[in-house]
């Protein structure tokens, strides 16, 4: 018999999303134990200030990778969306789950059913704020931090007109029905990873266990959305935003490259063989780079 513990941020999302990897393990090994332990990440601990100024996405996996590393626990379940880019040698990314609904959500307060235009709409991302503007050009956008059942709480204290949340995360607990409208990848298009499950483990552990969890065209997905924000250097602020879908062995990305400097931003696609997913995150973040840099030069004459 072999024990796994299974480190986790302590808010209900992350739990209910570590129980989902536990009972794919339970269920494949019944003679397997596994155990959740649960912390509180510094992410969680400041609620007071945007991310960008506490210091990332980093934030969030800091306290997970020490328990990993002091063998604590042997694995860590993030959203992959939460994940940075760069990944700890000794720490890698070692199974991506079946991806829930990648799509963003209006959700408003409850009983409510239509939109009340004279409040803001709560969003936590700038990729978020700056979709929304085409969607909704009369309406302001407010930042609303916390974990998705903290955001709900001040939607109902009426701080805001609706809020947009993740569907992954509302469906994983169980929130479906909160859902009023789904915004389409094309037009809000979802964070790299957003609706994937993240595992993490030690280097050279054996996860053997792990076999059939994962499903090919979503690794190629995932892998084709993070090249392309890894290439932009998109980490947390940059309000990057890259969405992949495979079918039959071909994969469409679409991408939105945003330049600090000009504001200005734009969307594009490409699309081609699930093989070279790697190569068509990058080579559409080199083209819409290109767009931008040269509708700068325009602008500049
Ligand atoms: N940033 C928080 C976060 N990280 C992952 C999810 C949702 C679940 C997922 O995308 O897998 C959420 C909540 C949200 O953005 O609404």
């Amino acid at each position: 018999m072999r024990k796994i513990v299974i480190g986790s941020r302590d808010s209900r999302l992350a739990v209910v999303q570590s129980e989902m990897v536990r009972d794919f393990i339970l269920e494949k090994h019944p003679d397997m134990e596994v155990e959740i332990l649960t912390m509180k990440t510094t992410g969680d601990k400041i609620l007071d200030r945007t991310l960008d100024k506490i210091g990332g996405k980093g934030l969030f996996v800091k306290e997970l990778d020490k328990a990993l590393l002091e063998k604590h626990s042997d694995l860590s379940v993030h959203s992959l969306k939460d994940m940075p880019m760069e990944v700890p040698e000794d720490l890698p990314l070692v199974a991506f789950s079946k991806r829930e609904d990648p799509r963003d959500v209006l959700v408003l307060p409850e009983g409510e059913t239509e939109l009340n235009p004279e409040k803001p709409l709560g969003c936590s991302s700038l990729r978020r704020t700056l979709q929304l503007k085409e969607l909704y050009p009369d309406m302001e956008c407010k930042s609303v931090r916390g974990n998705v059942q903290t955001r709900l709480r001040k939607l109902e204290e009426g701080q805001y007109g609706a809020l947009v949340l993740a569907a992954a995360g509302l469906k994983r607990l169980g929130l479906a029905h909160r859902i009023s409208r789904y915004f389409e990848p094309e037009e809000m298009i979802p964070a790299a990873g957003q609706g994937i499950l993240a595992v993490q483990g030690r280097a050279g552990e054996d996860i053997s266990f792990l076999e059939g969890f994962q499903d090919a065209d979503v690794v190629c997905a995932a892998l084709a959305e993070r090249a392309f924000v890894k290439y932009l250097d998109g980490g947390c602020f940059s309000p990057v935003a890259a969405h992949a879908v495979v079918e039959e062995g071909t994969l469409t990305l679409l991408g939105l490259y945003y330049e600090e400097e000009t504001g200005n931003y734009k969307k594009g696609r490409v699309t081609g063989k699930t093989a070279e997913a790697e190569r068509l995150g990058i080579a559409l973040a080199q083209r819409l780079r290109e767009t931008c840099r040269a509708r700068k030069e325009e602008q500049a004459e």
